[in-house]
């Protein structure tokens, strides 16, 4: 499977944030989505998901030779800032996703089961999510994602509020859960986008463009990703 972007613009009134973007994805890999502070990462989320409207462009997945446009169910997004049905326990929020996509998660486990793959506490789980730390809230974004399995997976810097425990943790987890689609992970951890992704790809001046890896040892690899980050423009 690919997911293909072809020809996506956006701007916002006069700042074009992502020009004329075509790039293919192919699954079973982690990409590390790397820019600086404004270069459009969460625009061009926003725009995969469609919680803005792009300028132009369409979003496509490629099953065996097939192209379809991506559908809604194709997609999970975990956003830095988590947003959960605060007036929902945990088990509540699950057990009702659980439910209302009954029909696309194979394998299903004990509600108990998802909690403790979270190490989310046996007293926490009848909570209302409002009461839930912001870490924890995170991780529940994450497990609903984990549970529904999407073809296309965007995380936008999903890990940054979690303990050091539950942070590799879910590295393992994403490792495992990248087989058979694709996973787009932004971050400004350049550890991390090392350590978790299989490619880096730098969004700079509206464009998206692979760092090469070659026969870069890690020092030499972070220093290309850092001169790409910070080439100035080219107009
Ligand atoms: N709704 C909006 N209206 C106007 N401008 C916007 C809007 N959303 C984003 N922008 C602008 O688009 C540019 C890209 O923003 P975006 O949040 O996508 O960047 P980012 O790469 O995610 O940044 P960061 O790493 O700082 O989170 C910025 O200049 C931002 O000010």
């Amino acid at each position: 499977m690919q997911f293909i972007i072809e020809h996506l613009s956006k701007r916002f009134d006069k700042k074009e944030v992502l020009k004329d973007i075509s790039f293919t994805f192919d699954s079973g890999k982690i990409y590390g989505l790397l820019g600086r502070n404004g270069a459009g990462k969460t625009t061009l989320f926003n725009c995969v998901n469609r919680d803005i409207k792009v300028d132009g462009g369409s979003f496509l997945l490629d099953e065996a030779g097939q192209k379809r446009e991506v559908k809604a169910e194709d997609i999970g997004y975990v956003l830095s800032t988590p947003t959960v049905p605060e007036f929902l326990t945990g088990r509540e929020f699950l057990k009702f996703f659980i439910e209302i996509n009954e029909k696309s998660i194979g394998e299903r486990r004990e509600i108990d089961e998802y909690f403790e793959m979270m190490n989310i506490a046996p007293e926490d789980r009848d909570r209302l999510l409002k009461d839930y730390s912001h870490g924890m809230k995170n991780k529940m974004q994450m497990l609903i994602n984990i549970i529904a399995q999407p073809n296309l997976l965007l995380l936008d810097e999903p890990l940054t509020s979690l303990d050091v425990v539950v942070a590799e943790e879910m590295k393992q987890l994403l490792r495992k859960l990248k087989q058979g689609r694709i996973i787009i992970f932004s971050t400004h951890i350049m550890e991390l986008a090392l350590d978790l992704c299989d490619e880096i790809v730098i969004l700079n001046h509206g464009t998206l463009e692979v760092v090469d890896k070659a026969n870069l040892d890690n020092q030499d690899f972070k220093d290309k990703i850092i001169a790409a980050l910070k080439e100035e423009d080219h107009v």
